[in-house]
């Protein structure tokens, strides 16, 4: 038998691409192929031979290389999709659509001719809308291009509980349904600390107060960082998507996945809980939502479908 590693390109070597392959690498879930255009190919590759350089610092088996050449994605296990632009102060991440899309199209056509057999995972953004551009530019199986949202805005949202509550994050759970944009929907009905659930411990001023910060948790690092956006916690929350499937985790976790009448919505990709797994998307767990919460997710359904409708 031949033990093989896992292969995994990384498309976009930015802030959020660079990160997400350090990352990769130091948890040693596979070969890292770090990819950008032919003028950003020297730093590209300065990047991936800078962290190669830490690996025997840290003690990690990893290869990774930089390259501005898709032929080096050949046969990947997983492909992240982190190419585009970032949004600046005033801008909202719908503003990035024309701009992404026409990136996000050139990036699905090489993966499908280098790497069918991959999973994807898209970062960039508005990211419900430029998975649903992968998924159809690719023409892979829905169940194998998912886009990176809840994972973050859920750990945005667990970091604001744990702040309140002086807790420790680990004992925090959070459920964050919809679209990636400001009318994301938290559920605090489905959200705990150490399994007693939130409304027990937070009052309902400071439970809407830590729903308002979460909902606007991109824009508040945008407005900080000054020119571009967060990259930290979303290559933690790609990694930790990677590595669901990699190792065929069946981790439950909020993730974008195509929608085929799940929650009532068709031909829409929308964040709501998922089993990640080897075989990328398995399930869809669908949750009985009350009036409010199904109004809130329809709001946010249709801000999604606003930025599809820019893309026909
Ligand atoms: N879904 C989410 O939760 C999040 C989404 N994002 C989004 O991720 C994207 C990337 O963000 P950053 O890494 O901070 O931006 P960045 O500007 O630092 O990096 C983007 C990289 O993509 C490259 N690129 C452009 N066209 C390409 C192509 N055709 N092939 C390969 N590479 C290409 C650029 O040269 C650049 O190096 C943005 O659209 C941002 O809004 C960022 C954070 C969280
Ligand atoms: O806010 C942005 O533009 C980047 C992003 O999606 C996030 O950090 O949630």
């Amino acid at each position: 038998m031949t033990l093989k590693r896992n292969k995994i390109s990384v498309i976009g070597s930015g802030f959020t691409g660079a990160t997400t392959a350090l990352m990769l690498a130091q948890k040693e879930l596979g070969d890292v192929v770090l990819v950008d255009i032919p003028n950003m190919e020297d730093p590209t590759k300065g990047k991936a031979l800078d962290m190669l350089e830490a690996s025997p610092v840290q003690g990690f088996d990893a290869s990774i290389i930089g390259t501005a050449n898709y032929e080096e994605t050949k046969d990947s296990d997983l492909v992240i999709i982190t190419a585009g632009i970032a949004r600046k102060p005033g801008m909202s991440r719908d503003d990035l659509v024309n701009t992404n899309a026409k990136i996000m199209k050139s990036v699905a056509k090489e993966i499908a001719n280098y790497a069918p057999e991959s999973y994807i995972v898209v970062l960039s953004n508005p990211v419900d809308a430029m998975t649903y551009t992968a998924f159809k530019e690719s023409g892979f199986p829905k169940e194998r291009v998912i886009g990176q949202s809840g994972v973050l805005d859920t750990a945005r949202f667990r970091t604001f509980v744990a702040q309140e509550l002086n807790l420790s994050v680990k004992d925090v759970t959070g459920f964050v349904l919809g679209g990636h944009g400001d009318d994301m929907v938290p559920l605090i009905r489905y959200s705990y600390a150490g399994g007693i659930p939130l409304e027990k411990l937070i009052s309902k001023d400071r439970l809407d107060a830590i729903v308002a910060r979460t909902r606007t948790g991109g824009g508040e690092i945008v407005g900080l960082l000054g020119n571009g956006s967060a990259y930290y916690a979303p290559a933690a929350s790609l990694t930790v998507m990677a590595e669901a499937i990699l190792k065929d985790q069946r981790r439950v976790l909020p993730a974008i996945a195509y929608l085929e009448g799940e929650y009532g919505y068709s031909d829409i990709y929308l964040g709501v809980p998922v089993v990640l797994g080897g075989k990328g998307i398995e399930e869809i767990i669908e949750l009985d939502l009350t009036d409010e919460e199904k109004a809130a997710l329809d709001k946010s359904a249709e801000s999604v479908k606003n930025v599809l409708k820019v893309l026909e």
